[in-house]
């Protein structure tokens, strides 16, 4: 039988280098550069059947792969029997109605009647129901955000991240429907042999661990151990910091980990408080 964990990612596209970045940091290496449909790693239980990523969803559904990643919005609409596993959060982006700039929008009842171009009609349909709004689906399966300039559609339900493409079509934003990301998924309600969920424990073990470091920094610094309480007091540390000895007597060296978009506010605060030589270095993996 068959022991190693499949893996469907996706084969090219805005999922395939995140994917492939939080494998490799959780030290997953391949055999061989892809090329192939179905890629072992060299040095872990796992294989990589590489798609495109509409055709995840029903792979992992009938058993072809063990899990897959891709979009929340992918699951959503193809709506197979799978289950999330875990949020990854990459690929954020939202799902949402757009009509065009010069329209003043009145609220969801403007769209009864109207008609909407997307590449998403299930999700679409869902949300058109539970409001009880009345449109006509247009599905079209790329450049949406052209439809309305074009004649095609009164307005549209697609990808937004940051709203350039919006904004280039003369479009805006009313109603985010669905906030997406890339999540993990399995077969619903489908067991896994015990050494796939081993191998697939680990791989979410190592996933935590790079997810816990990401916009993370580990920071040291020597102090005037006058200094030291007032500087323990700015630091928020995981648990506590790590005061250290130093050769000079009076100073000692304190270590701790910062969140990276504090770090300048804090390291003002702390020079400001008397600490020296202070360094900032990224970290890799953080185990919890
Ligand atoms: N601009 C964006 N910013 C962030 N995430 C995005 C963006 N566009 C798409 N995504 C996310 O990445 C996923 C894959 O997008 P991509 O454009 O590669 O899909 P695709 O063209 O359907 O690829 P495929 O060839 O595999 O079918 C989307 O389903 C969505 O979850
Ligand atoms: O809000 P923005 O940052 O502009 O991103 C949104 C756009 O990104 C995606 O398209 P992509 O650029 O992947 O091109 P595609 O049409 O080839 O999918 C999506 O389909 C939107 O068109
Ligand atoms: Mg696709």
């Amino acid at each position: 039988m068959e022991t190693k964990l499949r893996i469907a990612v996706q084969s090219k596209g805005r999922l395939y280098d995140e994917t492939m970045e939080l494998l490799g940091e959780s030290g997953i290496r391949l055999t061989a550069v892809k090329r192939t449909l179905l890629v072992p790693a060299r040095n872990f239980p796992v294989e990589l059947l590489f798609l495109r990523d509409d055709d995840i969803p029903e792979s992992v559904a009938n058993g072809t792969a063990d899990i897959g990643i891709v979009g929340l919005n992918e699951v959503l609409e193809k709506d197979k029997e799978v289950e999330i596993v875990k949020r990854l959060g990459f690929s954020r982006c939202h799902i949402s109605l757009a009509i065009p700039q010069h329209i003043e929008y009145s609220g969801l009842s403007w769209f009864n009647g109207r008609k909407i171009a997307t590449s998403y009609p299930g999700i679409l349909d869902k949300f058109l129901r539970d409001n009880n709004i009345k449109a006509d689906i247009h599905v079209i399966t790329g450049s949406v955000e052209i439809a309305p300039g074009i004649g095609l559609a009164d307005a549209i339900f697609d990808i937004v991240s940051s709203g350039s493409t919006l904004v280039s079509n003369n479009l805006v934003e009313v109603e985010n429907v669905l906030d997406s990301e890339a999540v993990l998924i399995k077969a619903a309600g489908n067991t896994l042999t015990a050494t796939k969920q081993d191998t697939l424990d680990e791989l979410l073990f190592r996933f935590n661990a790079v997810k816990a470091a990401d916009g993370k920094k580990y920071i040291l610094m020597n102090v005037p151990k006058n200094k030291l309480d007032e500087v323990l007091s700015i630091l928020p540390g995981i648990k506590s910091p790590t005061v250290l000895p130093l050769a000079n007597a009076d100073w000692c060296s304190v270590h701790s980990v910062l969140e990276e978009k504090r770090l300048w506010e804090i390291v003002g605060r702390l020079k400001a408080a008397g600490a020296e030589g202070i360094l900032a270095l990224d970290i890799e993996k953080m185990i919890l």
